[in-house]
This record gives structure tokens, C-alpha cells and sequence, in this order.
């Protein structure tokens, strides 16, 4: 079988794009998304993303993390598959796409997208950790001297404690810069490794900055794959509307694969 596809990536967070309207992609078989993800057998990606058509929507977002499993939500890998579609023809300006969550808006504005997330309706404790869900897990936590913490080994012993399972959970490092601005390194589910960002996490650490920090909407984000910005609006206590991932997403390459 010779399949087509595209690589994007959103702030250094990367993706196999496939268009899967005609619905031949063979989605159940989770080895072969997997290998198509591997960065020596494969393709190499954190995730790969099928393109499918919806009676009513624009588009349908089918999300798979590199291991292959059907993933929830993935926020950069979403303002990938609106620059796909764009790119194919799919819309000119706005559109409307259902992804595991439910319906998302975006836009195209030059280099970014700006996706509307899903509503937060919590934010709580978990075992002295924050946690919530903006289409996935995440717990968010603020550290010192982020640059030189270990992500990958923290991030893995919160991942599998006891606390989140069984499914499990994202992890984002964060710590404030000047002006409004939050560094963040993410450990992700599914990935099971640092990603160079990750937009959900993301996400959920402008929330929290804004309920423990006070930094105020649009929170400026830098990850170690660039620079996103979040803009919320604040409904009552941990409660969040309006919320839009912006940033770029970019076309890499095109390719033939035979499996
Ligand atoms: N990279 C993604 C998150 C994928 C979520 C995935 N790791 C899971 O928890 O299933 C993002 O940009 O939001």
C-alpha cells in the first residue's frame, strides 16, 4: 500500500498529515501508525493526523500519538490540520472542524492560525498538583531554572503515578519570564518524551499563570519550537471561555510512503 502525505509542524510540535477523505487510510492499525511516526523506520513525527470529511462541519480532525493509540485533543497538531486544509482548498478564512472534543473555529491570519480550544469548566488539586483539562490532561506545575530541569524523568513519574491513572497525564514545566511571558517544557502522554511544544499544555499553563500568577490574557508563551500566545476569557471561578491558541503552523515537507 503506497500512501501520501504531508509533514507540518506547529512551534517544532510535528505531524504526518494525511488527507483521508476517501477513507482508506487504515486507522485501526495502530503498528503502522506507530512506524509511520518512528524518527529511524518511519516518517518521524509526534503525532499523525487524519483529514476526513464531516456531513456538518468543514472537516473532521483524527488525532494519533506516536505510539500509534487515538490520542484526545491536540492543540498544535489542530492549527496544523487547519494550515492542511487551507492548503488544499478546504476554506479561505474561518472554518469549523469537529475534533475528539467537539466543534473547534479557526482562522488563518498570515503566519498563524488561531484555533478556539474547548471551554475549561475546572481546574483542580490532585495530590498537591494542578490539573485540568483543555481537550487533554495536563498537570501544570512552576519550577525554577527551567532550562537545566530534568522534564523527561519528572515528567515520567507523574505521568504513571498512581494519582492519574489509569489513563494518565500530560506534564508542563513552566516558569514566568518578564512581561507576561511563561517558558514551558512538556513532557507528553502518548509521546512519551519531551516535545518541543505542546499546545494544549500550553494552554492550560496561561490559565493557571493567570489563577495563581496573574498574568493576564493574551499570556506570551515561549517553548523550546517558538512562540505561541494565549487569549482567554475569564467566566467565574475556574472557568474559562474564548480561549485561542495562536501561533504559526508550517508546511515541511510532502511525501510517498509504501507500507
Ligand atoms: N501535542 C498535543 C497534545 C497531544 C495530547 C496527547 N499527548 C495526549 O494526551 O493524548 C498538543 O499540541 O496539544
Amino acid at each position: 500500500m503506497t500512501i501520501n502525505f504531508v509533514k507540518y509542524q506547529g512551534t517544532g510540535n510535528d505531524f504526518v498529515l494525511i488527507d483521508d477523505r476517501t477513507e482508506t487510510f487504515p486507522a485501526s492499525d495502530q503498528a503502522l501508525v506507530e512506524k509511520l511516526c518512528h524518527r529511524r523506520f518511519g516518517i518521524g513525527a509526534d503525532g499523525l493526523i487524519l483529514l476526513r470529511n464531516h456531513p456538518d462541519y468543514d472537516f473532521q480532525m483524527v488525532y494519533f500519538n506516536a505510539d500509534g493509540a487515538e490520542g484526545s485533543m491536540c492543540g498544535n497538531g489542530g492549527r496544523c490540520i487547519v494550515r492542511f486544509a487551507h492548503d488544499l482548498g478546504i476554506f479561505q478564512e474561518e472554518t469549523r472542524f469537529l475534533a475528539v472534543d467537539g466543534e473547534h473555529t479557526a482562522r488563518v491570519e498570515g503566519e498563524d492560525i488561531f484555533l478556539k480550544m474547548s471551554n475549561v469548566t475546572s481546574v483542580d488539586e490532585r495530590n498537591s498538583l494542578t490539573f485540568l483539562n483543555t481537550g487533554s490532561p495536563h498537570v501544570v506545575q512552576f519550577v525554577d531554572d527551567l532550562e537545566s530541569y530534568d522534564v523527561v524523568g519528572e515528567g515520567r513519574s507523574i505521568r504513571y503515578s498512581a494519582t492519574f491513572q489509569p489513563g494518565g497525564t500530560n506534564v508542563n514545566f513552566s516558569q514566568v519570564l518578564t512581561n507576561n511571558t511563561v517558558f514551558v517544557r512538556t513532557y507528553e502522554r502518548g509521546v512519551e518524551d519531551e516535545t518541543y511544544s505542546c499546545g494544549t499544555g500550553v494552554t492550560a499553563v496561561a490559565l493557571v499563570a493567570h489563577q495563581q500568577l496573574s498574568l493576564q490574557s493574551p499570556v506570551q508563551i515561549r517553548t523550546i519550537g517558538g512562540n505561541l500566545r494565549i487569549a482567554f476569557n475569564v467566566t467565574g471561578e475556574n472557568q474559562f471561555d474564548a480561549i485561542y491558541l495562536i501561533g504559526p503552523a508550517k508546511r515541511v515537507f510532502a511525501g510517498m510512503i509504501t507500507v
